[in-house]
């Protein structure tokens, strides 16, 4: 839970409003650079789980890159500090307006997924006159064993090309005078939260790997995505991801050639933890089938419930009563504006808190103004006293 002095403070203010521990965001950054980047591995921070520019400096400060899905995101990552070459552009639709943006910049490497947007982007690069590093996006049909809709790893999937497809592909390459081939990419999904996908993937990405070599590229980037999951249950103690596991599995089953560096581009378990969506208690209605506490936040701030039946742990901050069961529910005029159904906590009534925890990665990036909703202001611990 929270130290008294931060409960009042947010008795202070409007809700609901995103809270976010920097002392956990610290911790977490400390593990990375422990247990990743002091092992010589390139960690790239997915912008789309979390794009608060004060979050942002704070990962750069910690030595990690920016990895960007949009040209909104790779401008957010220029203006937040991050150098272009510390910059990479990922996503299966890029407009003609994002690579150029990304061409500008000279950032250090584009992502691509498709023989068409290799196409579009050697012409844009000879337009400019630039040459664009990529990295191919591989799909290696890796099973995440994770929700449908953030499973992407699998041929079904629109990310990425397909095995099938890679010679074809390579066959072109020499022809795009614009682009230079650096790396293979890969993300099988996201909310990973068992480690044998990853294993899988490992031997895939070890045998393709050798198969481009083999044709005459020179990879230098090894880039395995991101995909770690968090315990969205957790007891408050014990949040941090196990990195050093995370890390110790790649660094044993990714066989790196001498030239080669290992790449990571992890959102969720870099700033789910740290972030809160705290929210008060509009009213309480007690029923025959049902109890609900109806909060005022709604999916229009946290749409993971709605979207992916995501359970986030509810911490009431304002009530130690003896517990009820309620179904916790928000104002949106929608059945699927539930954060929890039939959970135990204290009896809560008008006006106490509740924080809804592990809000920092894909909470407050996913809002939506639906309803007519206003963003109340975010507020950082190291902002409070
Ligand atoms: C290409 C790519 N890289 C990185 C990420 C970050 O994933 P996660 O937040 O699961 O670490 C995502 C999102 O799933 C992604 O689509
Ligand atoms: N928005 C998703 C993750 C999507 C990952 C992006 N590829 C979530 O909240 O779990």
């Amino acid at each position: 839970m929270f130290p008294s002095e931060v409960t009042d403070f947010f008795r202070t203010q409007k809700t609901p409003f995103y809270y976010y521990d920097m002392d956990v965001l610290n911790t977490t950054l400390n593990e990375i650079r422990e247990h990743g980047i002091s092992k010589g591995f390139r960690v790239h921070f997915a912008l789309k789980a979390n794009n608060q520019p004060k979050i942002l400096e704070k990962i750069k400060e910690a030595g990690l890159g920016a990895d960007c899905v949009s040209g909104g995101e790779v401008q957010r990552a220029i203006d937040s500090g991050f150098t272009p070459d510390e910059i990479a552009f990922a996503g299966v639709g890029k407009s003609d307006e994002e690579m150029e943006l990304g061409l500008k910049h000279d950032i250090f490497c584009f992502n691509c997924e498709s023989t068409q947007e290799l196409e579009v982007l050697n012409e844009l690069a000879g337009k400019y006159g630039k040459t664009a590093r990529i990295a191919l996006r591989l799909n290696p049909n890796v099973e995440a064993d994770t929700h449908k809709y953030i499973t992407t790893g699998l041929n079904e999937n629109k990310f990425g090309i397909n095995a099938s497809d890679l010679d074809e592909v390579l066959a072109m390459l020499p022809a795009l005078k614009n682009l230079k081939l650096i790396g293979i990419h890969f993300h099988i999904g996201s909310q990973i939260e068992k480690f044998t996908p990853f294993e899988e993937l490992c031997i895939k990405a070890n045998a393709l790997n050798d198969h481009i070599e083999e044709k005459g590229f020179e990879l230098s980037v090894i880039n395995v995505g991101g995909g770690f999951g968090i315990n969205y249950g957790h007891p408050n103690d014990n949040s941090v991801p196990d990195f050093e596991r995370f890390f110790g599995l790649f660094e044993q089953n990714i066989n790196l050639k001498d030239h080669q560096q290992l790449h990571f581009e992890l959102g969720r378990s870099i700033v789910g933890q740290c972030g809160s969506l705290i929210s008060r208690v509009l009213f309480t209605k007690y029923g025959q089938t049902k109890n609900f506490a109806i909060v005022d936040a709604g999916m229009t701030e946290l749409i993971r419930p709605a979207l992916y039946q995501a359970a986030h742990r509810i911490d009431v901050l304002t009530s130690s009563r003896a517990e009820e069961k309620y179904d916790v529910v928000g104002p949106i005029c929608e059945s699927s504006d539930t954060f929890r159904t039939d959970i135990s906590i204290p009896k809560v009534e008008r006006g106490d808190l509740v924080a809804i925890r592990s809000a920092g990665a894909y909470g407050e990036v996913m809002r939506s103004a639906y309803n007519l909703r206003e963003a109340n202001p975010t507020v950082y611990s190291d902002e409070i006293g």
